[in-house]
């Protein structure tokens, strides 16, 4: 199988430069006229499968809202992956895990063995054990032509009193990430495996992220307040490769297919329009 890198590219050039994520609030169910419950989040899944996969580039299941629901919203997550996947979008796994590398190996494991139940295209991890302990997810996506995504400077306001401190050698804990990202993406063509996490509410912080070599997830997009003209305030020359990532704003136009499907046209043209000059 081709790279991530590889398949992530040809998967936006395709379709465009767009992420859609799949997050089953309890107020989006009920917007939608659907119980707070497994068959509300089955049939929720079942349309956004209908309206999205294959027609959208990367789409993005949020783990926490089936996780939730014990092991039979888990049965609809891996069905939902499973789908999209099968539709010709590649799926990237919002975990957001982390932990000491003999652990980090079981959700390597988990997430992205394409003989697990539960395999994705990417997965979302966070380097606060640091970069280092995520080693056997970096081999696992290598071995499986998977993506990971690092977080770096998240959305959230919360994120820079930690993302924005100090490391020993005077980068911030962001910048180390960052250069760490673009270590191991080095001479990667189109693009590297190891993409980053930026948020796109954050504005300009300083950081260097020219050099990453690797897809930037754009989470914060519409319901956070993130703005396809704000992208450039945040990634600069980086632009190219920004993958702008949207969730309630998509999902809100719901249930309707067609509506589904407009808004998600909507946001990735006008994205497009922005990252593609
Ligand atoms: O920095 C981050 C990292 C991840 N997220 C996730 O993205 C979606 C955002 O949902 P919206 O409805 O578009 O606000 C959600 O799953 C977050 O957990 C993020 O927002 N920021």
């Amino acid at each position: 199988m081709e790279s991530f890198g590889t398949r992530l590219r040809a998967a936006t050039d395709r379709l465009g430069p767009l992420c859609v994520g799949v997050d089953p609030h309890p107020g989006l169910l009920a917007a939608w006229g659907l119980p707070d419950s497994v068959e509300g989040l089955a049939s929720f899944s079942e349309t956004v499968v209908a309206a999205l996969a294959g027609r959208v580039a990367v789409v993005k299941p949020q783990s926490a809202f089936y996780e939730q629901y014990g092991s039979r919203g888990i049965a609809i997550l891996e069905s939902t992956v499973a789908q999209c996947r099968a539709a010709g979008s590649l799926v990237l796994l919002d975990v957001k895990r982390g932990d000491i590398g003999s652990t980090v190996r079981a959700y390597a494991a988990a997430y992205l063995d394409p003989a697990r139940p539960l395999a994705a295209d990417a997965l979302t991890v966070a380097p606060y054990l640091g970069t280092g302990a995520l080693e056997p997810v970096f081999a696992a996506a290598h071995a499986h032509s998977a993506g990971v995504f690092v977080l770096a400077l998240t959305s959230n306001p919360e994120g820079a009193s930690v993302q924005h401190a100090r490391t020993a050698d005077g980068r911030t804990v962001a910048q180390a990430v960052i250069d760490d990202a673009a270590r191991r993406n080095a001479g990667a063509t189109p693009l590297g495996d190891v993409g980053l996490v930026i948020g796109a509410t954050i504005g300009d912080t300083g950081h260097t992220l020219t050099n990453v070599n690797g897809p930037l997830l754009a989470p914060g997009m519409g319901a956070q307040g993130g703005t396809a003209a704000g992208l450039r305030a945040v990634f600069g020359d980086a632009l190219p490769a920004v993958l702008p990532s949207y969730s309630r704003q998509v999902l809100g136009a719901g249930p309707s297919v067609a509506a589904l499907r407009a808004a998600a046209e909507s946001v990735r043209d006008d994205c497009a329009a922005v990252l593609r000059g």
